[in-house]
């Protein structure tokens, strides 16, 4: 099966393999070829060029997208999609002025959303995330990740765990799943979150690593959370089992989580509103990626993470969505990319970069997705006639993603 893009306006981010993310400087430049063709072979890129090259023999499909431009479809390295019902029952007391601390105290948030997903079936479950996650993917997501956090039990941690499985084998694109059992203390043991610690080491721990259904390990390292101490404990028992960090930290406070995801190893620190020049410079010349999530920042009316001084200290920056029912209710990389330009000065090459290429090496998947690359997947977007790629994030609120390829494909959804 050979598949032909011809008459591309703009092919973006185009890329040779051995490059696995970009930092500082280097996320100003997007590669593109101007008026480009692409081939698609058995689900992956073998060729792409400028229209002069382009190979006359015969294909079993061609496709002229004259007008419009292509690129690696968004790599979503952070989001709590499968969750149970919604939380729109807060949204007014947000609006009126409480903050996400005094939702969480008055028997909201996260608590919420776990009573919520503990009494919904798991095939409930997975219907409800099955259709966000058609919904992502029809705005030009092609790879994402998925964390749990929202069972707090062993039981209910499973379900979406199992969920995200079934997710995996009946949609065509990368997902990675991430057990955040630390994600609030659940009810059952109120003021006594050493025991929940202790419980999660103890017993959840070698269950869910004995399932197999999880590829990292997550804690939301925060005050009335999480403490740094509690995250190097949970993170030291997931080395055992071979789980790589994936953490929340700096959401509303700088307590020292970067310095320690960094010292796990972590591939990626997430959420980092808050920013020390300490946690900042932790990160230099490492392996884990800084997320920003600027829906969040947006939803919750706090800080945007302070991106333009980090990518100016030569740091690489990821963008995702954080899609959730508490701080993000919106799955949309279009949005985000916006937001991140509008709010918090990036370029739209650092945008994309950010979004594709830094996205796919914060979930591991670096060698399959985010950019156009031979060999790697034919997961792309192809845009809606535009007359340059900055248009993309300038037109905030809407979409620019007239259709999207997954293996060179084009993913026709179930309408549920
Ligand atoms: N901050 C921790 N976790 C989520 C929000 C979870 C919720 O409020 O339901 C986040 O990344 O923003
Ligand atoms: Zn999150």
């Amino acid at each position: 099966m050979r598949i032909l893009f011809k008459n591309i306006k703009e092919l973006l981010q185009v890329r040779d393999k051995n490059v696995s993310f970009v930092s500082g400087e280097a996320m100003k430049t997007l590669p593109t070829i101007k008026n480009a063709f692409l081939v698609v072979e058995d689900g992956l890129i073998s060729d792409f060029g400028i229209m002069e090259n382009c190979p006359q023999e015969d294909f079993s499909e061609v496709i002229n997208v004259a007008g419009k431009m292509m690129l690696p479809s968004w790599c979503d390295s952070h989001t709590h999609l499968v969750y149970a019902g919604n939380r729109e029952s807060e949204f007014v007391d947000k609006i009126k002025g409480l903050s996400y601390q005094e939702i969480a105290e008055k028997g909201g948030g996260i608590l919420n959303s776990a009573k919520t997903l503990q009494e919904t079936t798991e095939d409930a479950l997975y219907e409800q995330s099955k259709t966000r996650l058609e919904a992502v993917m029809r705005m030009g997501t092609g790879a994402i990740e998925i964390k749990t956090g929202y069972g707090l039990t062993l039981e209910s941690e499973l379900k979406m765990l199992r969920v995200i499985k079934r997710l995996k084998q009946n949609y065509p694109i990368p997902i990675k799943a991430t057990f955040l059992g630390a994600h609030a203390v659940p009810s059952e043991f109120k003021n006594n979150k050493h025991g929940y610690v202790r419980h999660l080491i103890k017993n959840m721990l070698p269950e869910i690593a004995q399932s197999n259904l999880a590829d990292y390990i997550d804690v939301f390292c925060e005050k009335d959370y999480f403490s740094v101490e509690d995250m190097k404990h949970i993170l030291h028992a997931g080395k055992q089992y071979g789980l790589k960090p994936k953490i929340h930290v700096n959401q509303f406070h700088s307590i020292g989580g970067v310095k320690v995801g960094v010292d796990f190893n972590a591939l990626s620190v997430d959420h980092l509103e808050e920013m020390t020049e300490a946690d900042i410079q932790s990160l230099k010349n490492t392996k884990t990626m800084p997320v920003a999530l600027p829906g969040c920042s947006f939803f919750l009316g706090i800080p945007y993470t302070p991106a333009r001084k980090m990518i100016d200290a030569g740091l690489p920056l990821a963008l995702a969505t954080d899609y959730n029912p508490g701080s993000s209710p919106s799955g949309n990389m279009n949005f985000v990319i916006s937001t991140a330009c509008i709010k918090m000065k990036l370029s739209p090459e650092e945008a994309i970069n950010a979004a594709t290429i830094n996205g796919a090496y914060a979930m591991g998947l670096e060698t399959q997705v985010g950019t156009i690359t031979k060999g790697k997947l034919a997961n792309l977007i192809v845009t809606k006639p535009i007359n340059s790629y900055g248009f993309l994030p300038y037109s905030f609120g809407e979409s620019q993603v007239e259709r999207v390829y997954i293996k060179g494909q084009e993913f026709t959804f179930s309408n549920s």
